[in-house]
């Protein structure tokens, strides 16, 4: 009887344990004591939005990014300068002068045209004074790289529709790269813009874009079949970029330059289809700086596929072929409007001839 008793103060106790154990466990954390003062965390940001990067002001970024494009280059100005100021300058020097020219990848039509206007300029001038020695290089490169060039980005479109900007160009020039920092560009300048990732051959460039987007806060539209139609995504977007009123749609393509008529097949689908609901107002070709004469080569056959309207040259900062600039420009009839200095999100530059030749001979 008594065993019973106590097995029977052994069970409620066991029970009154448990019970209470189970209480404390699911009241979860406690509140301070007066409640919380807010909904929000204090690292939370203010408007309840995701926290997004602020990308660096666009003005002014050549000038910080030159040291860049003086280290990579400085010995086409250095030894530009050294040559001109040379006791005796014959034609031996004109040889030199021409083929550090040529080294630059200026190209040889240019690099003609600018050892004659210094030959002759050399002969009326002279070349005692090395500030001016200096001056006359200066100018003389301006005119090569053209400072009259129209190199404004046609980002805003009319009649209600978003500008359209398409950027093309082969794998691995730094396409995906330059709409991601070209968007930070734009969203430092207040615009509102959506991103197309019509390079549908990788799955893993339409992450890469919309990371970029993501990092702004600007949206991707991007399809969830690899291999999908690029022309498909890109029509979508800009129906997409209407309807909400966006300033700008930017469209990424894939630039498999399998052959000629397959690339003309897709760009050109992607335009024709694009033009169904606004006209497309930049065209972008993107080039490596560091690829030479085999850049030139893939750009002159984007060139006969599609209307270039701009040149973006990426990768200057890993170059000493800063002549390329010119080079590109004259064989395509097209204007250098961006460059690209270097990897980080920041480090693309609207081109601008006199700060370029400045980072050349300074
Ligand atoms: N140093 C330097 N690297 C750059 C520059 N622009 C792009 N890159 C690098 O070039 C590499 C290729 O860039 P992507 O943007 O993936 O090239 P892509 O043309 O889009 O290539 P796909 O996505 O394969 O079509 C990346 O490692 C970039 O960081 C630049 O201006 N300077």
């Amino acid at each position: 009887m008594n065993d019973t008793l106590t097995l029977i103060l052994y069970i409620v106790l066991g029970v009154a344990v448990l019970v209470g154990l189970a209480t404390v466990l699911m009241r979860g954390p406690k509140a301070p004591p007066g409640g919380y003062s807010s909904t929000r965390d204090a690292n939370d940001p203010a408007d309840g939005k995701p926290s997004v990067d602020s990308p660096a002001p666009v003005a002014g970024r050549l000038v910080r990014l030159r040291e860049r494009l003086a280290r990579s280059n400085n010995m086409l100005g250095k030894g530009l300068l050294a040559l001109l100021s040379r006791d005796k300058i014959d034609q031996d020097v004109w040889d030199e002068v021409e083929e550090t020219l040529l080294m630059a990848d200026l190209g040889s039509e240019p690099s003609m045209r600018l050892v004659e206007a210094l030959q002759s300029r050399v002969r009326v001038e002279g070349t005692e004074d090395p500030a001016h020695v200096k001056q006359m290089l200066r100018e003389e490169l301006l005119k090569v790289v053209n400072p009259d060039l129209d190199r404004s980005l046609k980002l805003d479109g009319a009649d209600g529709n978003p500008g359209v900007v398409l950027v093309v160009g082969v794998n691995g020039v730094g396409k995906t790269t330059t709409v991601g920092k070209l968007a930070r560009v734009m969203v430092a300048e207040d615009k509102q813009l959506l991103l197309g990732a019509a390079d549908t051959f990788r799955a893993a460039a339409a992450d890469q874009l919309q990371t970029w987007g993501n990092r702004v806060g600007v949206e991707t539209v991007r399809s969830e079949k690899d291999g999908a139609d690029p022309a498909s995504v890109a029509f979508e977007t800009i129906k997409e970029g209407k309807q909400r009123g966006v300033d700008t749609v930017m469209i990424d393509t894939a630039g498999r330059l399998q052959n000629k008529a397959g690339l003309m097949d897709q760009l050109g689908k992607i335009k024709r289809v694009v033009e169904k609901e606004a006209p497309v107002t930049e065209v972008l070709l993107v080039i490596d700086a560091t690829t030479g004469q085999n850049g030139m080569v893939q750009a002159k056959v984007f060139a006969e596929v599609v209307d270039i309207t701009g040149i973006v040259l990426t990768k200057l900062d890993g170059t000493a072929k800063g002549g390329i600039v010119v080079a590109i420009q004259e064989t395509l009839g097209v204007p250098v409007k961006l460059v690209g200095l270097g990897e980080g999100p920041d480090d693309l530059a609207p081109f601008d001839a006199e700060g370029f030749v400045d980072a050349l001979i300074d």
